[in-house]
């Protein structure tokens, strides 16, 4: 480790002799003189680093026993115990900073007991079925052409072989049950459109309003709103209008006067147009005879319960006319979609579903709660310390992996992450040291130039091959949209990169992203549900995918009997350091990023990742900006991580979080707890200082504030 802008690296050798003489303390890093001094300090000294908690200058703060570090003693008997070091204050304007790789609690899963079997030759479960064909299930023939010439899709999957033949000929409600990207879209959208075109009668935007779907998120609504616009380009005159919070609704309102046959959007707008716009009653009088809820479980979970309620009703308070159009069906068919089975779902089949058929795609019942079987899932357990280089190697080496390919496709990986602050920290890593990125849309696509620290492989490139992309619910909704559709799509500026987005849930449900390579769960999901959705935006109708889930050693790890019954085909347990920080590390071209030149780049990957990270703290060191964006982005990764279901609480239980480690994650040096003392102090200067917030009322804030945030993702 090359000398540092007096930065030194406490290497704890926390192995304990026999005689219990102080282990031998290794400084690095740092100006020599500060090492010397440092060593000088630290002779004769005890070292207890029970969080190896970093000194800043000045003062000397006692490290904090954690619970953690209690446990970590009890725990680890055979670990090397940590040893007691008194730092006298260090001289200003040095720090010393704890290093990645000591002090980190010990991974209890030493085997894999869910391994995935690379030789089970088992095909993809969400694949279209090559000896059925569409004619034969009864779709009309101009929708027949259309799917095959201008779509290119010919053969239906499982559950469309399954749910068009009874919304074609049947009356009943229907439930569909499938795994992500099986297609349930096509699956409804499909028969009610054929029945349409069926008709005798010829029908236009004036005809009335046929559908209602309503999807959870505007992102979806957005989407299958495009979907139906691909699908209607051989029906032209059968219009669908897209009803979304966060557009005009004075567009929306004139969309509505001319006339539409399909609306497509989210509870609350649908509601408020039912409500008060006076148009939309004569759309739906006489021709309304579907009512779609995509999304059903999230459609619940997001408390959309009593905006659905209040819809249904107001739809049944609208007269058909049932003998307009004979050869619809003589009242309006709900139909209910999801990939995962949940309280809320069966609920919402209660609350709109009469005498429905369970149109069910896995080959057997259980299956359907499971992941495609193609996709490769993996685990990886990583200390706190070590998440945010972990990521960055993950991601450097999926880079790698497709430069090489020289495929010339773009590919695609999603980071989900459990909160926006923290979605604008990660997207402000890795896209806004290299300054001169070309924005694409606002500051929330980022190509990132030449020569950029963000990723070890970028070191030395002169031609971009990464492009940042951020998206949550926080951020306007002509942004996301933009960025969904760049993200998407490929262009000049995108085409045959790698592109990054980094996103919260709100990206989870339903969208379809072309040709999603990777997904990776840098925070764990809420719910065993949102796993599901997360790494379902991958391997989607048969084609293969993978996913790595991030775990942090100790009770997080039990969280992987939770979810083995939702992956039959097994996981691949990876080690952080072996399998992923050293092939992106090692003999990587990382340079300090304050230009100093230190010693010859170290084929050590530890020291190079050291340096890597060493790199990101000085920028938030810097850059009161950036600092900013990581201690927000710390302490609403620590307010989301308290809203874990409570079933799960015994996996994600904010008690044994070591937050000072964590703090390192975000590139702190210190835990803005901390950083918020001095701000106490401030208030000693004559600031007025509020009132001591008890326990219970900051843990209720902290939750409705986790909860409002979780509910913006979802803003509809
Ligand atoms: N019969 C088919 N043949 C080929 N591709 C298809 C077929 N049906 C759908 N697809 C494609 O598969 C992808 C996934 O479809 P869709 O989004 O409807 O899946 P889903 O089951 O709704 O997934 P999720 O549960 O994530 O919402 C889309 O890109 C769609 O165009």
């Amino acid at each position: 480790m090359s000398d540092d802008d007096g930065m030194m690296l406490l290497n704890l050798d926390t192995t304990s002799s026999v005689d219990q003489t102080p282990g031998k303390v290794k400084v690095s890093g740092g100006r020599w003189k500060d090492r010397r001094k440092a060593k000088a300090m630290l002779n004769g000294k005890s070292v207890n680093s029970k969080d190896d908690r970093l000194v800043t200058s000045g003062s000397v703060k006692r490290p904090v026993s954690t619970e953690q570090g209690v446990e970590e003693r009890k725990e680890q008997p055979a670990r090397k115990q940590a040893k007691k070091v008194q730092i006298k204050a260090t001289p200003a304007d040095q720090q010393i900073v704890s290093s990645l790789f000591t002090s980190n609690r010990g991974i209890v899963t030493s085997i894999n007991n869910n391994v995935h079997d690379e030789n089970s030759g088992v095909g993809p479960s969400n694949a279209p079925l090559l000896q059925d064909s569409f004619e034969a299930l009864g779709i009309t023939s101009p929708l027949l052409q259309h799917l095959s010439e201008v779509m290119h899709i010919t053969k239906p999957t499982r559950v469309q072989k399954m749910s068009i033949p009874t919304l074609l000929e049947a009356d009943n409600d229907v439930f569909v049950h499938a795994q992500t990207g099986s297609g349930k879209t096509l699956a409804f959208l499909l028969p009610i459109l054929s029945r349409i075109l069926s008709m005798g009668a010829r029908v236009d935007r004036q005809s009335g309003c046929f559908g209602m779907i309503i999807t959870p998120t505007r992102e979806l609504a957005s989407q299958i709103h495009s979907v139906m616009l691909t699908l209607t380009k051989c029906c032209h005159y059968l219009i669908p209008c897209l009803l979304i919070g966060g557009e005009r609704k004075k567009s929306e309102k004139a969309r509505l006067r001319k006339g539409c046959n399909f609306i497509i959007g989210t509870p609350g707008r649908i509601l408020d147009h039912l409500q008060n716009t006076q148009v939309i009653k004569e759309q739906l009088s006489s021709s309304l005879r579907y009512l779609v809820l995509d999304e059903g479980d999230k459609l619940m979970e997001l408390g959309f319960e009593e905006t659905i309620t209040q819809i249904i009703k107001f739809l049944y308070e609208v007269p058909l006319n049932h003998f307009k159009y004979p050869e619809l069906p003589k009242r309006i068919i709900h139909v209910l979609c999801s990939a995962t089975l949940k309280g809320g779902v069966n609920k919402l089949g209660n609350l709109a579903l009469q005498d429905y058929k369970l149109i069910s795609s896995g080959r057997k019942q259980q299956e359907v709660n499971t992941v495609p079987d193609q996709l490769i899932q993996k685990i990886v357990m990583v200390p706190p310390k070590l998440r945010l280089v972990t990521l960055a190697a993950e991601l450097n080496n999926i880079t790698v992996r497709h430069l090489a390919s020289e495929t010339g496709e773009t590919r695609r990986t999603i980071v989900f992450l459990s909160c926006s602050d923290s979605v604008e920290f990660h997207y402000a890593a890795f896209s806004s040291d290299s300054g001169h990125g070309r924005a694409l849309v606002g500051d929330s696509v980022k190509v990132l130039s030449g020569n950029s620290t963000s990723l070890p492989c970028l070191a030395d490139v002169s031609q971009p091959s990464v492009v940042c992309y951020k998206l949550h619910g926080s951020l306007s909704q002509q942004i996301r949209t933009a960025t969904l559709k760049s993200f998407s799509s490929d262009s000049d500026a995108t085409k045959g990169k790698h592109l990054i987005m980094f996103c919260t849930d709100v990206a989870s449900r339903g969208l379809d992203l072309p040709c999603v390579s990777s997904v990776i769960e840098m925070d764990p999901p809420f719910a065993v549900e949102d796993h599901l959705h997360r790494i379902g935006r991958t391997a989607r109708a048969g084609v293969s995918g993978e996913s790595l889930l991030f775990l942090l050693p100790g009770e997080e790890e039990g969280y992987m009997d939770h979810i083995k019954p939702h992956h039959p085909q097994g996981w691949k347990l990876l080690k952080y350091d072996v399998d992923i920080l050293k092939p992106a590390f090692m003999e990587s071209k990382v340079q300090r990023s304050d230009g100093v030149s230190g010693k010859p780049i170290s084929d050590e990957w530890d020291n190079n990742a050291t340096t890597w990270h060493l790199n990101i703290e000085r920028r938030v060191l810097g850059d009161p900006t950036f600092k900013e964006i990581a201690a927000k982005g710390y302490t609403s990764h620590i307010r989301a991580y308290a809203t874990h279901l409570s079933q799960e609480k015994k996996f994600f239980s904010i008690k044994c979080l070591h937050l000072g480690h964590l703090a390192k994650s975000f590139a702190l040096r210190e835990r803005p707890k901390v950083m918020g003392g001095m701000n106490a102090k401030n208030s000693a200067n004559g600031e007025q200082k509020k009132p001591k917030e008890t326990s219970k009322s900051k843990m209720l804030r902290m939750a409705k504030k986790a909860l409002d945030q979780s509910m913006s993702e979802f803003n509809y």
